[in-house]
């Protein structure tokens, strides 16, 4: 069973046209982190090299691709925990840099804090040594043109959010039974300035312990916040569900309770695995036993080996 890692590419809608890159996306970063498995790395290598690849894919509301706040401006949150020491690193709010997931690692491993936001979270950035990129590199053609139509007087906001709520996650289980999570997004499209969405706070964007398993979440970050979704999700695993049972009742309270919609990637400690949303779609692919399992729709779930090109 061990290793596996499963990743996705954001709950929501996602257009016809783009379905493609996103399945491609999501597998590729999948093979990415299973390599790194393979090789001998911690879950915590996988689940970065993995979130790192959608990053730079601009098909994804994360790093390059981000959807942009109401000023035009991108604005990323990320996050990452390791589920042996429960060791966790975070950043908001960041702006010039290409790879948040690489900064959350480093607030993590190099500072005593949980989390670095803004202008300190940019500072910290150059004290690494990480390249300051344009704001510019980081905006695609689609994610300004989504942001033009969604401040027209006559836009539909909630189903302008609901076509692109592409945030990118991974979770990992590495061959010594060690679990880790990344997530990684823009945010909301057309948010206010300043606004902190649910993926760099701990147990709502994700959560990872060895003593029941990792989660890295997507979907309406004010929502998932309300019910600390991830966190949530191993509260049930911990009382006994599985996985996939664990990610749907978590789902269906969020639904419930306060009408929010989203999607997760589940492990277990022992490598049992879900990708579960209440969205209409969620890109997501999986990599166990030389197997590449993915699927967009509910209930959707191809299997290739890990070798085919997808
Ligand atoms: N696309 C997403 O998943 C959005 C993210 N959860 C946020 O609210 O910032």
């Amino acid at each position: 069973m061990l290793p596996v890692v499963v990743v996705h590419g954001g709950a929501g809608h996602i257009p016809k046209e783009r379905a493609q890159n996103s399945t491609s996306g999501v597998s590729a970063a999948a093979r990415a982190g299973y390599i790194v498995l393979k090789g001998g790395g911690s879950s915590m290598d996988a689940v970065v090299e993995a979130v790192t690849q959608l990053e730079n894919n601009p098909s994804f509301n994360a790093g390059c691709g981000s959807v942009l706040n109401v000023k035009g401006e991108v604005e990323m949150d990320a996050f990452v925990m390791d589920g042996k020491t429960l060791a966790t690193g975070a950043v908001s709010a960041v702006r010039d840099i290409a790879n948040p997931t690489q900064l959350a690692r480093l607030v993590m491993d190099k500072t005593s804090h949980a989390c670095l936001t803004a202008e300190g979270a940019k500072q910290f950035a150059r004290s690494m040594g990480i390249p300051e990129v344009p704001m510019e590199s980081l905006i695609t053609e689609y994610s300004r043109m989504r942001w033009r139509k969604n401040i027209a007087p006559d836009a539909n906001p909630v189903e302008c959010q609901m076509g692109k709520m592409g945030t990118v996650g991974a979770v990992a289980v590495d061959s010594e039974g060690v679990v880790a999570c990344a997530t990684s997004t823009g945010g909301m499209l057309n948010k206010m300035e300043g606004r902190v969405g649910d993926t760099p706070c701990i147990g709502c964007g994700g959560y990872a312990d060895n003593n029941s398993g990792a989660v890295s979440t997507t979907g309406h970050g004010e929502a998932i916040m309300k019910v600390v979704l991830a966190r949530l999700i191993l509260f049930y695993m911990e009382q006994g569900q599985s996985a996939e049972a664990a990610s749907d009742s978590a789902l269906a309270y969020m639904k419930s309770r306060v009408d929010g919609l989203g999607g997760v990637v589940t492990v277990d400690p022992r490598g049992n695995w879900a990708a579960r949303f209440s969205s209409r779609q969620m890109a997501w692919a999986a990599a166990q036993k030389d197997t590449l399992h993915y699927g967009l729709y509910t209930g959707e779930h191809f299997t290739q080996s890990i070798d085919e090109p997808h």
